[in-house]
């Protein structure tokens, strides 16, 4: 039995029904529902222009659908601000680093810290011994992001002196900190080589395997969405055309069709 709006399960962390975004006579998202569930990997995927980065945006509660509605935890993020949403618990990394380049591994992982920092910079100036204990606290959850990302070399290092590959390890890390009950991905492995990849692969698979924390990953590469994801939804013309496992991704004649286009061979 197919219901149009299914059952709310306890492991379901965030939910989107039949989301419609549109931009002037584009419809970027048509009627797009998806499921993200507790500790799963669940890939976006879709030919250029499906509305993969629309919706990554509508789920952050960074654009506001026009119809549908989001829940993160049982709650609703329509109504949210940006900062709200992070402050329900979804981190998301983005395309490019978004990290600041002259400051340090560590420094930018604290900035990650900040949305969890009680003691602002006035009451740090009374209360300096209660803003310290505060930091101490914050650097214990930062070098255990440091250690788990396995950059502890580069801890001093400016963000800016690193690879890109680096860099966006930092920027998972800048994610991490937040320690969000959700982390979302968009398409994280632009612009890296094989083995920068590979080395990214294995600390997403480990941000769900160990920190149990469930990923939507936007991404080009086939072989990498195939390789990590457990789930996968297939967008084409704003519309969710397939969802599945790999396996029976791979094997969908509509998603086939969607890649190769109707004059396909
Ligand atoms: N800010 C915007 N203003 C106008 N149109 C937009 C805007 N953002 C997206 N669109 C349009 O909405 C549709 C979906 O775009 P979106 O960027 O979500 O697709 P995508 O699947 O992420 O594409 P890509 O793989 O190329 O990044 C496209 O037709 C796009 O041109």
């Amino acid at each position: 039995m197919t219901a149009a709006h299914p059952a709310h399960h306890d492991d379901v962390v965030l939910s989107a029904r039949n989301l419609l975004l549109q931009f002037g006579g584009i419809v970027a998202l048509n009627d797009v529902s998806i499921d993200v569930r507790k500790d799963e990997l669940l890939a976006i995927i879709g030919p250029n222009g499906a509305g993969k980065s629309s919706l990554m945006n509508c789920l952050s509660g960074f654009y506001r659908p026009k119809k549908g509605d989001i829940t993160l935890g049982g709650r609703s993020v329509r109504q949210m601000a940006v900062h709200e949403v992070a402050g329900q618990g979804l981190a998301r990394t983005f395309q490019g680093t978004h990290i600041f380049s002259g400051m340090t591994v560590v420094e930018n992982l604290m900035v990650g810290r900040h949305l969890h920092m009680r003691t602002n910079l006035a009451q740090s100036f009374f209360y300096f011994g209660a803003a310290r204990r505060e930091e101490v606290a914050h650097r214990e959850v930062v070098e255990e992001i440091i250690e788990f990302l396995e950059i502890e070399a580069i801890r001093h290092a400016p963000v800016g002196s690193l690879g890109y590959g680096l860099r966006k390890r930092v920027d998972l890390g800048r994610a991490l900190a937040q320690d969000p009950r959700i982390l979302l991905m968009d398409e994280p492995m632009a612009g890296m080589n094989a083995e920068e990849k590979e080395d990214l692969a294995r600390f997403i698979l480990d941000v769900r395997e160990a920190k149990r924390i469930p990923v939507v990953l936007v991404e080009h590469d086939m072989g990498v969405v195939m390789d990590l994801a457990d789930r996968i939804a297939v967008l084409d013309f704003g519309r969710k055309i397939a969802e599945g496992t790999p396996k029976e991704i791979q094997a969908d004649p509509a998603v086939m069709k969607a890649y190769l286009g109707e004059d396909g061979p």
